[in-house]
This record gives structure tokens, sequence and C-alpha cells, in this order.
């Protein structure tokens, strides 16, 4: 499988108008990979708190028409990042989307663990309760965002519902890199899958951004790793790995499920 990740600048002197039409255009330059993936929020910016509530959209809004067309144009599955997302009948929520080659949504994923300690994210939007699978050709995708990438029962969850590659937006700060890079190694060893992260790059509502997607496989080796900058990130992976991993190093099968609790 080809995969492109596409670590788009979010900085906010471009109009989110500009950077809607151009990120249709990097999708559409990769046709022939399977599989491209966008940031999260890279329409605002995930630190950009004051903007959610005027740019939120309806799910079909002007994100989702852009990003079907352009999954359409280039034929490709796509992975468009996530959009503030305005629930006509509940608050904002992170919503990720997920259309295939012929530009039907074919996934939603409500981000589940909101960032932010009580602040920001935590209090502006709504948390999923979803765990999201996906299931390709070759693969099966488990959807997480951002933050999710610390709570490692997520992705469990999402290995018990059969994910074999383990797809995040992102719009991860340069200040925690080392902790960006450290647990997408951690969820592929642990879960025995590939890890295709992809974050944002640039500066927004002062918050430096990390960039260096990457993308890990099953054993914890990185096998491409992005700048700081704009840049699209593409690798060739054998989907198949993932099976031959679990099999030939069955660690998930000796999972020790339901422990009593400590007596005193
Ligand atoms: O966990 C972190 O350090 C970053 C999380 C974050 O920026 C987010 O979820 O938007």
């Amino acid at each position: 499988m080809r995969a492109s990740l596409i670590q788009i600048a979010v900085d906010e002197g471009e109009p989110v108008e500009s950077r809607r039409r151009r990120a249709a255009a990097l999708v559409r330059e990769q046709a022939g990979a399977d599989l491209v993936v966008l940031p999260e929020l890279w329409t605002t910016g995930a630190f950009a708190f004051d903007r959610f509530a005027a740019e939120a959209e309806p799910l079909e809004g002007p994100t989702y028409e852009a990003m079907a067309k352009a999954a359409s144009d280039a034929g490709v599955w796509l992975h468009a990042g996530s959009i503030p997302e305005r629930d006509p009948e509940g608050p904002l929520y992170n919503t990720s989307l997920l259309f295939t080659p012929s530009g039907e949504l074919a996934a939603v994923y409500r981000k589940i663990h909101r960032f932010g300690f009580d602040e920001g994210e935590a209090v502006l939007m709504g948390a999923g309760r979803e765990l999201v699978t996906v299931r390709l050709p070759d693969t099966t995708l488990g959807l997480a965002t951002c933050y999710d990438l610390r709570f490692p029962e997520l992705f469990r969850g999402l290995v018990d519902a059969g994910a074999q590659t383990l797809v995040l937006c992102a719009g991860w700060p340069e200040r925690r890199r080392e902790h960006w890079t450290l647990l997408a190694r951690a969820r592929a060893v642990e879960d025995q899958a590939f890890v295709l992260a992809c974050g944002t790059a640039g500066t927004h509502a002062g918050v430096p951004q990390a960039g260096h997607s990457i993308v890990v496989d099953p054993w914890g080796e990185v096998l491409a790793e992005a700048g700081a900058d704009e840049e699209v990130l593409t690798v060739d992976f054998d989907p198949a790995r993932t099976g031959a991993t679990r099999e030939q190093f069955p660690a998930l099968k000796d999972r020790v499920l339901g422990l009593d609790p400590p007596r005193r």
C-alpha cells in the first residue's frame, strides 16, 4: 500500500478557504496512492479555540464537499483529517471524515479524548463515544485523533474491533514532540500495528506545531518521518506485516483481562 500524509501548514495569515483549496490540490496530487491522510482541525488550527464556533461546519459542509471531490478526483481513500463539526442538535465536535476513492463518506469519527484540562477544546467541544474502524481492500483502519494517542486503552479497543493499521490525525505542539514520537512507536509496538500519524506544520494561536508526521511499522521501526515544515510524507508498506508480526510474536494473545483489584 502507498500512503501519503499531508502535513499542511496552519498559519493564521492564510484564510480558511485558501487552505481548503490548497489541501484539495495536494490531495489531487496524490493520485496513485491508496490512502491519503490530512491532520486534525487543519481549517482552523487545533489551538485556535476562539475560531472553533465561527468556523464550525455541518458534517456535509464546505470541507466535506471539497474533500469528497478531491478523493474521487484522485481516486484515493482519503482520511480528510478533522473539522470543527456543528451538530444541529448538540455541541461542536472534533470530527474526522473518511472518504472512499469514489468520494463517498465511509466513516465519521468524533474525537473521544478532548485536550485542555477543563479549558479550550475540553470545554468547547463535545466528546465522541464510539470507536471507529474502516475496512479497506488490504487492511482495516482504526481511527484516532491527537490527544487520543495518550490513551492506550482506546487503541486496544480498536485492535479488539479488528484494526490492523492505526491512523491518527493531529495538531501536536512542538513543545511535546518527544512524546509524539515515543507514543506513536509505543502504540505500534504494543498493538502490533502500523501507525500512520499526520500532524500540522506552521504556527497558529502562538503555538508552534511539531510537524514530524510519522509512519511506524508493527515492530516499532520508523518507516518515514517528516521534518517540521509543510511536507507530503509518502511511504510504501506491506499491510500483511501486521498479521505476520502478530503470528510470529503473539504477545496480544497473552493479555490477561479483568484482574482482581488490590485487597488493600
Ligand atoms: O497531548 C498532547 O500533548 C497534545 C494534544 C493536543 O494538542 C490535542 O489533542 O489537540
